[in-house]
């Protein structure tokens, strides 16, 4: 991910320049807006493959494609219907895919749009070796795995994160996971494909939105601002670049994003497990195949484990501080093994942003 920090600058720098001009001209702008065209830039260049231009240009393919695309999804009915009722799953899902295809089928050409694009991208990396790029995309097409390394990958292994496993806890996992493995060599490409639209799926509005509340924070906490734009100007004078390690030595603005992350999740609904075997909690029986929504907001906003929990304390994560935290308690990438891959990335990507950021001074008006 370090290899790809020049594409994300390259994003930042554009958008950079774009709130620069906005400034000169005194021109009223959504911030929200821009950070979206940030993501879907950066998701677009290194999952993609494809040298998009959504900053630049509001009627990019790239961006107009993934709009009509997520648009027209009638999928969401029935994912609500299906984590109310997991009972009907056998009923729902055929139906949910039925509706899907002849939706698409009708009125999608966008989705075939983009399956297209990276399609060709693929192909003409395959081709020609001089295409080659450092990005997701070229990581997933080189991807391979031995029999052996597979059969040597461990639960742990494939859990990103600080947080430690319960014992025993994955047992049935990690056989599942070999079992499945066993027949998969390297990633096949409607494998890649679908990682293609998870990445876009699952990073474009996430990052953008915790971007958005962050900027909010920043706007009304006048001090906080001051704070990060001191401790950026002494990484700057001591190490000379904000780069993906310098980005380390910013622990205050660290701090002001874990905060953000907890009063303002950006995902809120979509952290579900089954739980495989019966279980008891306190006071609940928690049966076998029970669908279990972890309710991130009411544990962010919890005063028993956040005294004061409507207020921005970016100090609940100085070191002294977080270690006290309960890995459970704080979940803005959800936890355990499908939790949201490759922390540091996104932390980078996020970090990286709003540290340019405050080279401007945001004020309220
Ligand atoms: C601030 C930004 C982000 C937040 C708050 C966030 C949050 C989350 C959460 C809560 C989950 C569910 C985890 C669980 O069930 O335990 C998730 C999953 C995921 N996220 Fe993120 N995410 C962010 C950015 C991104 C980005 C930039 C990407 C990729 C480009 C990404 C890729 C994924 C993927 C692939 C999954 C599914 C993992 C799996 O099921 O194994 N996320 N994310």
């Amino acid at each position: 991910m370090r290899q790809m920090t020049p594409i994300m600058q390259e994003c930042v720098g554009v958008l950079m320049e774009k709130i620069a001009q906005k400034a000169q001209t005194e021109e009223d702008f959504d911030i929200s807006e821009m950070y979206q065209g940030l993501t879907t830039d950066v998701i677009g260049q290194t999952a993609f493959g494809i040298q998009t231009n959504v900053q630049q240009n509001p009627k990019d393919p790239f961006l107009t494609n993934c709009r009509a695309f997520f648009n027209i999804q009638t999928s969401e009915f029935f994912i609500f219907l299906l984590l109310c009722f997991p009972e009907f799953y056998n009923i729902l899902y055929p139906i949910r895919k039925l509706v899907d295809v002849i939706w698409h089928q009708i009125f999608s050409t966008p989705g075939r749009s983009l399956v297209e694009g990276v399609m060709k991208v693929i192909e003409e990396r395959r081709k020609n070796p001089a295409l080659r790029r450092v990005d997701l995309l070229q990581m997933m097409l080189d991807a391979r795995m031995t029999k052996e390394e597979i059969q040597n990958v461990t639960a742990k292994q494939l859990t990103v994160g600080e947080d430690e496993p319960a014992e025993g806890a994955y047992n049935g996992k990690k056989e599942s996971f070999k079992d499945d493995k066993k027949q998969m060599k390297f990633i096949t490409d409607v494998e890649i494909k679908a990682n293609c639209f998870l990445f876009l799926l699952a990073g474009y509005e996430t990052t953008s939105t915790a971007l958005a509340f962050t900027t909010h924070i920043l706007v009304n906490r006048q001090d906080v601002q001051e704070r990060i734009r001191e401790e950026i100007n002494d990484v700057l004078g001591h190490d000379g670049d904000l780069d993906y390690n310098t980005v380390n030595n910013l622990r205050y603005l660290d701090q002001v994003f874990s905060e953000s992350l907890r009063m303002y999740p950006p995902v809120v609904t979509f952290i579900t497990r089954a739980a495989c075997e019966d279980y008891q909690l306190g006071d609940f029986k928690i049966p076998k195949g029970t669908a279990i929504q972890v309710p991130v907001w009411q544990l962010h906003h919890d005063p028993k484990i956040w005294p004061e929990p409507y207020e921005f304390k970016p100090e609940r994560f100085l070191p002294e501080n977080k270690k006290d935290i309960h890995p459970m308690a704080y979940q803005p990438f959800g936890s355990g093994p499908r939790n949201c891959g490759d922390i540091q990335y996104k932390v980078k990507l996020i970090t990286i942003g709003p540290v340019n950021g405050v080279h401007v001074k945001v004020v309220p008006v």
